[in-house]
């Protein structure tokens, strides 16, 4: 081990044939394309790939339809992956590979226990804040349970409500100089966050960080993109409408390790 090299790894998982039978909670059900998912979530890994991110797939799991959304089943901070609990009790077979993987990768390892659920959509991390959203999938024992694995860390953990999306990352993410960004008619608080800048379209809220400016979005939220290129960001779109009908974002395809020591 060779401490303080920063490594920029994507954890992925190819989508199930089955997608379609994944679950659906805010929008209506509505007809899924699983070839085309694939097709999508290939060119999702290949800009992660062109913009320097190391992608290590976990196993296929063909029979959790939403095991695409890896981002849900876990939480890294620093060196540390706290094993999330998913709040929909199907998802809960998914987390088991992921834990096998980020062992392989030498992070120190926590988890969520009954009777707390988590699901890693619902934090958001903006240096050493750390959003947690309280809604339908993380309860108040979830949130305990990540305040007391990454509070000692140094980490500030600060429990936010949301009630009108799946995930608190379905309402805002974050820009690289921290500003929270939103769709305002899906976000409970604005007021919550130090800054925030309300963005015109739903999934214009979801940014992935690529590095050097460069934003990771989906092509589904052009006059936001247009507006972060005013902003001196590089939009980079990705079509994920397949995803995005099943309730997901750029964000929760991919879980990127920044901090492991290698
Ligand atoms: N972090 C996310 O936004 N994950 C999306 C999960 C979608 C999946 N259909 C679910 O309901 O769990």
């Amino acid at each position: 081990m060779t401490g303080g090299a920063t490594s920029r790894k994507a954890l992925v998982r190819r989508p199930s044939p089955r997608l379609a039978d994944g679950l659906v909670t805010h929008i209506d059900r509505t007809p899924v394309d699983a070839a085309l998912a694939l097709r999508q979530w290939e060119v999702y890994v290949v800009a992660l790939r062109a913009h320097g991110w190391e992608t290590i797939e976990l196993p296929p799991l063909d029979d959790c339809p939403d095991g695409v959304f890896v981002e849900d089943t876990m939480v890294v901070y620093k060196n540390v992956a706290v094993i999330a609990r998913p709040g929909a009790e199907p998802r809960r077979a998914e987390t088991a590979t992921t834990e096998e993987a980020v062992t392989g990768l030498g992070c120190s390892l926590n988890r969520i226990r009954e009777p707390g659920t988590l699901d890693g959509g619902d934090v958001l991390k903006i240096g050493d804040t750390v959003y947690v959203g309280r809604g339908g999938r993380t309860n108040g024992d979830g949130v305990r349970q990540l305040r007391a694995a990454l509070e000692p860390l140094g980490a500030r953990v600060v429990a936010v409500p949301v009630s009108k999306v799946l995930h608190l990352k379905s309402a805002v993410t974050a820009l690289p100089d921290g500003t929270v960004i939103g769709y305002p008619p899906l976000v409970d608080d604005p007021g919550a966050f130090d800054r925030f800048l309300p963005v015109p379209e739903e999934s214009g809220a979801h940014v992935v960080l690529l590095g050097g400016g460069k934003l990771l979005m989906a092509a589904s939220a052009p006059r936001t993109a247009e507006r972060f290129a005013d902003l001196g960001y590089e939009p980079v779109p990705v079509d994920i409408s397949e995803f995005e009908k099943m309730e997901g974002c750029v964000t929760c395809l991919s879980v990127r390790l920044r901090e492991l020591y290698g």
